[in-house]
């Protein structure tokens, strides 16, 4: 049972491999929120779910969690056949938002609260939360209080409390949305080393395409219950399949030629012509133009009311001025349209 600590990985293997195989969560009343859903996670990577409201990132990780059981299909975490096994019998942990933290509880309590309700006796559940607290650098803060910690601190608790149980995989549903930005990046940081030094898989459901892409090993764009894309970062952003996911993704523009397939091209490598410069591409008009910090986001509507925006250097600003009302071409470079799948919007 002692030797090294549960919760230190043998340096050798990844754990949290995931399967979905054909899937599907149908909630009485009819809705579909997962459909038909085939997805396989490799072990020790960080995945992202990523999409709108209602697009079924939540009820997918509660599957993965048992809090809800699939309508048909199979779930697997390493190879075995997880459906059907309570949730603490499975090999998941869900971290949940700091302030659901006990506060009457100390942090030591707190984190060794789990193993309590399973049965396991004070000597051994208290060695597993130091651990746990040791490994989130928080095992001299043990005997505090919730409300005594900062929300970083409390976060890590959090973590802490999620990890004790030595999970294959932690699952993660908007663990950052109720920090300050500054603080979000900082645990958004700590998410990723904590991952990659357990070697486990995460699961994190997020809103926010800056998150995905930020953490993520694997994204994967929920649509309507569908994956709608998955792959690495880069691949999401940069070579998106549909207009759904240009758009969702951000940073792109979305063009229908007259006819034509539908196609993106990146703002940041989108060009302002100037009308009438012979240059072949799509004519617009400047609607506004944002200082962002590190450059100029200028806005444009094209001539049926489209929205397009390019990304400028300040140096590209001052170099060739805008100004609302302007009217310019939008020019690209050919490798770097990205034809989409859509059909175009039928007209009216
Ligand atoms: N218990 C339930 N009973 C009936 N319908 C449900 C239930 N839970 C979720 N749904 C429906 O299933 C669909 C997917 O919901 P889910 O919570 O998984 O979406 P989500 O992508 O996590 O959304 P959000 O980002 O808003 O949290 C939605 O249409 C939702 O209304």
């Amino acid at each position: 049972m002692h030797g090294t600590s549960p919760l230190q990985p043998t340096a050798a293997k990844a754990r949290g491999a995931i399967e979905f195989a054909a899937v599907t969560k149908r909630f009485a009343g009819g809705a579909v929120a997962v459909d038909a859903l085939d997805l396989r996670i490799a072990a020790g990577s960080y995945v992202c779910l990523l999409g709108p409201s209602g697009c079924g990132k939540t009820t997918t990780l509660r599957l993965l969690a048992g809090h809800e059981q699939p309508t048909t299909g199979d779930i697997l975490l390493d190879n075995t056949n997880i459906v059907g096994l309570p949730p603490a019998r499975r090999g998941t942990a869900m971290m949940f938002q700091s302030y659901a933290l006990f506060p009457h509880l100390s942090v030591l309590d707190n984190v060794a609260f789990s193993l309590r309700m399973r049965g396991i006796g004070k000597a051994e559940r208290h060695a597993k939360a130091q651990a746990a607290l040791r490994l989130v650098e928080m095992d001299p803060y043990a005997a505090r209080l919730p409300a005594q910690l900062s929300g970083g601190q409390q976060q890590r608790v959090a973590l802490a409390r999620a990890l004790v149980t030595n999970p294959a995989t932690l699952l993660l549903d908007e663990p950052l949305s109720a920090l300050d930005p500054f603080l979000r990046g900082r645990v958004r940081a700590e998410l990723k080393r904590f991952q990659r030094e357990l070697a486990i898989s995460f699961v994190h459901v997020t809103h926010s395409q800056d998150e995905a892409l930020a953490l993520a090993d694997h994204v994967v764009l929920m649509r309507a219950g569908r994956i709608e894309q998955q792959g690495n970062p880069e691949a999401l952003f940069d070579r998106p399949r549909t207009a759904f996911v240009a758009r969702f993704m951000g940073g792109h523009n979305v063009f229908a030629p007259e006819g034509g397939r539908l196609f993106a091209v990146r703002c940041d490598r989108t060009r302002i012509a100037a009308e009438g410069s012979g240059a072949a591409g799509v004519p617009a008009t400047v609607t506004g133009v944002e200082y962002t910090g590190t450059g100029f986001a200028v806005a444009l509507a094209g001539a049926g009311g489209e929205d397009y925006s390019v990304a400028l250097t300040e140096a590209a600003l001052h170099a060739h001025p805008v100004a609302p009302g302007q009217r310019v071409t939008l020019a690209w470079d050919a490798q770097d349209s990205r034809p989409l799948a859509d059909a175009p919007a039928a007209g009216p």
